[in-house]
């Protein structure tokens, strides 16, 4: 003998109220949705009839109860034995089962929602000229069906549904709270909602066309929509539509920097039902700093209602997004770029951080953000025109190092020390083989400057053998050579693998010995470059330093420069360096006063 299946009821709303809704809140949205769908189905023969639902809480009701009346098509006594009394059915799919276009429901089970903070749940309808029906459903899965008592017969075509709370869910059901809640999710519906005497529907969504008069006036209303709704002023609204998924909305540019990690939530209406105010994937990676309003008509929901489907549609939607907000911040570009500055001075560590990963971000900075150089602020597209590659310092001390002596040789350098600024110079030439990029060595300046003729090479080795011996102890080699500007006496310079050396060591110094081991077998790997202090032999105090005749003076000297090349080139200094700075000022000093003690 074949048996059906037996429900319990009371598992079944453990498993919804747990499982599948967020909160109890819920049950405001499905007595609205269903309302709704009565006077849509109503409307599809009876134009005229009235769209109303008229929601009163306990303090209105006086019995303790909260009851919604609509002004939707109701119910036959047979269909209420086929729809209220089956979990899973619905009248709004079509014969094969499909979700019909025109409802908001599609599941049959939103009325059970209502078991989340009611005991009993009691249906008063009436379909056309057909007698009143009367259902009360209770939480352990009884129900009961009968007609109307004759004084309790409906006066019109339409629907009451009737909640007792349950003892632990009053919260639910003061007036505030439903008032609350019913403008939450419904304000945008097409019909009029009221809670007691108050409207909880707003009309149109407030980007649609019919809500401004002009564009301006339009763009007024949304700002002020964000603010309220939202929270912020935006930096710029985008109106969004894609008409394949039914969709209309605004895109609100946020007006502070966001972590691009962190997900968007946007707020999402399904046939001007909220769904969500978090829904995320409606908006690629990338667009990381707008925060959307829409409404759609073919996206679909989750069955618990709180979050969007990811299907095809919903992907395609998410491009075509995109491709609204890309375009909006290409018009930006071309119209307003004094905004587009603005907007990247928002938000470019997000959009660098993108523009690691996404090549649209990586154009935008390379044509828009601008960089500092040695020559001043430029983008990085306008300095590989004026110089046909680009040339960056990775850290900020290799710019400050470079950048004075780097022009003097008119040659232009990049800062890419901040953020993010080096990994996005080197993956220019991923998306454009015709970028050159080189990133500059503080050795590779040597190569621009001058060697002395061999009559002063000759004339000024004694002077350099006295000098490197003055630096020998601080393992720092001493080069004399004829470079730009002039007014520059010496520079220190620092080849990437010595620096890594000469940290090396000073770790070396301080770890224990197991760690000192595995530090110098590091260190064996490669001969260490031992860092140049570079004496600049156009400059005319240099070249009466190298005249110098007294070598103790010679010595007082070179140190000094090494210090003031160290200060300069923003070069850590070591306690051994501190030191040497201090015995040089001060013997420099003794020799400048003169007398004797
Ligand atoms: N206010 C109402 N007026 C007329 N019919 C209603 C009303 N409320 C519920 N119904 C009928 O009861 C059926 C079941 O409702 P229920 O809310 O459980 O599911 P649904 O709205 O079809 O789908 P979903 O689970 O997606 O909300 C509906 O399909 C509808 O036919």
């Amino acid at each position: 003998m074949d048996r059906t299946f037996q429900v319990d009821l009371r598992g079944v709303v453990d498993l919804l109220s747990h499982h599948l809704y967020g909160s109890p809140r819920v049950y405001v949205r499905e007595l609205l949705q269903n309302a709704a769908d009565a006077i849509t189905a109503r409307r599809a023969t009876e134009p005229a009839a009235p769209a109303m639902v008229r929601i009163e809480p306990p303090e209105l009701t006086g019995d303790g109860t909260l009851r919604v009346h609509d002004t939707g098509i109701g119910l036959t006594e047979p269909q209420v034995h086929e729809l209220l009394a089956t979990i899973g059915r619905s009248s709004k799919r079509d014969e094969l089962g499909f979700a019909r276009h025109e409802f908001l429901g599609q599941f049959g089970i939103g009325l059970l929602s209502c078991f989340l903070v009611a005991d009993e749940v009691r249906v008063r309808t009436r379909h056309g000229d057909e007698p009143t029906v009367a259902w009360t459903g209770y939480a352990d899965g009884r129900y009961r069906v009968e007609l109307a008592a004759e004084g309790e017969a409906r006066a019109e075509v339409g629907t009451t549904v009737t909640l007792v709370p349950r003892r632990d869910a009053e919260q639910w059901f003061l007036g505030s709270t439903v008032t609350e809640l019913a403008g939450l999710f419904g304000s945008l519906l097409p019909i009029r909602v009221f809670v007691g005497g108050i409207e909880t529907t707003t009309g149109a969504p407030p980007w649609s066309a019919s809500a401004g008069t002009s564009p301006a006036a339009r763009r007024d209303r949304l700002v002020r929509y964000a603010r309220e709704a939202l929270g912020f002023t935006p930096f710029d609204v985008v109106p969004l539509s894609v008409p394949e998924a039914g969709l209309t909305g605004t895109a609100f540019v946020l007006p502070a920097p966001v972590n691009p990690a962190a997900r968007a939530g946007h707020r999402v209406y399904l046939k001007r039902m909220l769904l969500t105010e978090g829904a995320e994937g409606l908006l690629p990676d990338w667009a990381f700093f707008a925060r959307c309003v829409v409404d759609s008509s073919e996206l679909r929901p989750t069955a618990s209602r709180e979050a969007l489907y990811e299907d095809n549609l919903l992907e395609s939607t998410r491009e075509a997004l995109g491709d609204q907000l890309r375009g909006w911040l290409v018009r930006l570009a071309g119209s307003d770029p004094q905004r587009l500055a603005d907007f990247l001075q928002v938000h470019h560590l997000g959009v660098k951080a993108l523009a690691l990963h996404d090549d649209e971000m990586l154009r935008l900075v390379e044509r828009w953000w601008p960089m500092e150089t040695n020559t001043g602020q430029t983008t990085l597209a306008e300095f590989r025109e004026r110089h046909g590659l680009i040339r960056y310092a990775a850290t900020i001390d290799e710019f400050r190092q470079l950048a004075a002596v780097a022009a003097a040789q008119d040659l232009a350098v990049v800062n890419a020390g901040y953020t993010y600024d080096a990994e996005i110079i080197e993956r220019l030439p991923s998306v454009d083989r015709s970028v050159l990029v080189e990133r500059l060595e503080p050795t590779d300046l040597t190569t621009r400057f001058d060697i002395l003729d061999p009559g002063v090479e000759l004339a000024v080795r004694p002077f350099l053998s006295t000098a490197q011996r003055a630096l020998d102890r601080l393992g720092c080699e001493v080069v004399l050579r004829s470079y730009a500007p002039a007014s520059l006496p010496a520079l220190y310079l620092v080849s990437r693998s010595a620096a890594f050396h000469e940290q090396l060591q000073s770790t070396r110094e301080r770890a224990d010995e197991m760690w000192a081991g595995v530090l110098d077998a590091l260190a064996a790997s490669g001969p260490p470059e031992r860092p140049q202090l570079v004496l600049n032999h156009r400059n005319p105090l240099v070249r009466r330093v190298t005249a110098l005749a007294d070598p103790e003076l010679v010595g007082l000297a070179v140190e000094a420069l090494y210090g003031q090349a160290l200060l300069l080139g923003y070069h850590p200094i070591r306690p051994a360096d501190a030191a040497l700075l201090n015995s040089s000022f001060l013997g420099l000093l003794g020799r400048a006063v003169p007398g004797q003690e």
